[in-house]
């Protein structure tokens, strides 16, 4: 049965960042997460879960300075030590709120860096990161579209996280299927998820074009997410899309999925 977790950067903007979980426990979910929590106090962030009784589905690593654009730096060779500190802020919170998915952003590729450089200190930092959180916790990589939402991003390829998951060779560490994201790259979502299904370690959807609830693009998600459960997948999915009006009025088509 899908399990869905609301993304709190994406969903219930209208609110404080910590009244967002209060808010999507009283719609009806039972798990959150967001790109960062770093913003407010560990305890607090933990306080509003356990009132809740939510679980933390996913959070990113630090991402640098995100209203400057930056969106991640661990594949920058000259930040390493920045990115090997920022694994400690990100396990201080995963271990007091529970959360066990963290996503790792390589950052936007530079015009004119050297890519096997690049790549060669993500696979080191993605290695170290997997070794330093341990086998209870698993790091995921996103292939993220570069023609609407981040140009310029490292990977944004389901082929290119797979060889870069190859190339790491840690078991805790996998692919962040985001629908939204493969369905402008690559389509074929089907085939896709089950090709890739045993490397996925997590799940975010919108629909497209326009990244709001799923119903309003040209995605089927009652088959897909059928299809999901079919396939094995068991973890929660994240719903990274942008309410085209206020968060709570778009919600029916989740409905059956919060029962
Ligand atoms: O944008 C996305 O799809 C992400 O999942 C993210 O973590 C930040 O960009
Ligand atoms: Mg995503």
């Amino acid at each position: 049965m899908t399990r869905l977790a609301a993304n709190l950067t994406m969903m219930f903007t209208e609110l404080s960042f910590l009244d967002r979980f209060d808010a999507a426990a009283g719609a009806g979910f039972k798990a959150v997460e967001c790109v960062a929590p770093y913003g407010e106090p560990i305890e607090l962030v933990a306080e509003r879960l356990g009132r809740n009784d939510l679980s933390f589905a996913l959070f990113n690593m630090p991402p640098g300075d995100w209203a400057a654009g930056e969106r991640g730096f661990a594949a920058d060779p000259a930040r390493t030590a920045e990115f090997r500190a920022s694994v400690d802020l990100a396990m201080d919170y995963a271990r007091a709120t529970g959360c066990r998915k963290l996503h790792l952003m390589a950052g936007k590729f530079p015009a004119g860096a050297d890519r096997n450089a690049w790549t060669n200190a993500l696979i080191d930092n993605v290695r170290y990161a997997a070794d330093v959180v341990g086998e209870d916790i698993t790091i995921v990589l996103e292939p993220i579209n570069t023609r609407v939402d981040i140009p310029g991003y490292f990977y944004d390829s389901t082929d290119a996280v797979v060889e870069l998951l190859e190339r790491a060779d840690r078991g805790n560490v996998k692919l962040l299927y985001d629908v939204y994201h493969v369905q402008i790259m690559e389509g074929d979502l089907a085939r896709t998820m089950e090709r890739l299904m045993p490397r996925i370690g997590h799940v975010q959807i919108a629909d497209n074009p326009g990244r709001n609830e799923p119903g309003t693009g040209e995605i089927n998600f009652p088959w897909l997410l059928s299809r999901l459960d079919q396939l094995g997948y068991d973890g929660w999915v994240g719903c990274e899309y942008k309410p085209a009006a206020a968060t709570a009025d778009g919600l029916g088509w989740a409905a059956p999925y919060l029962r």
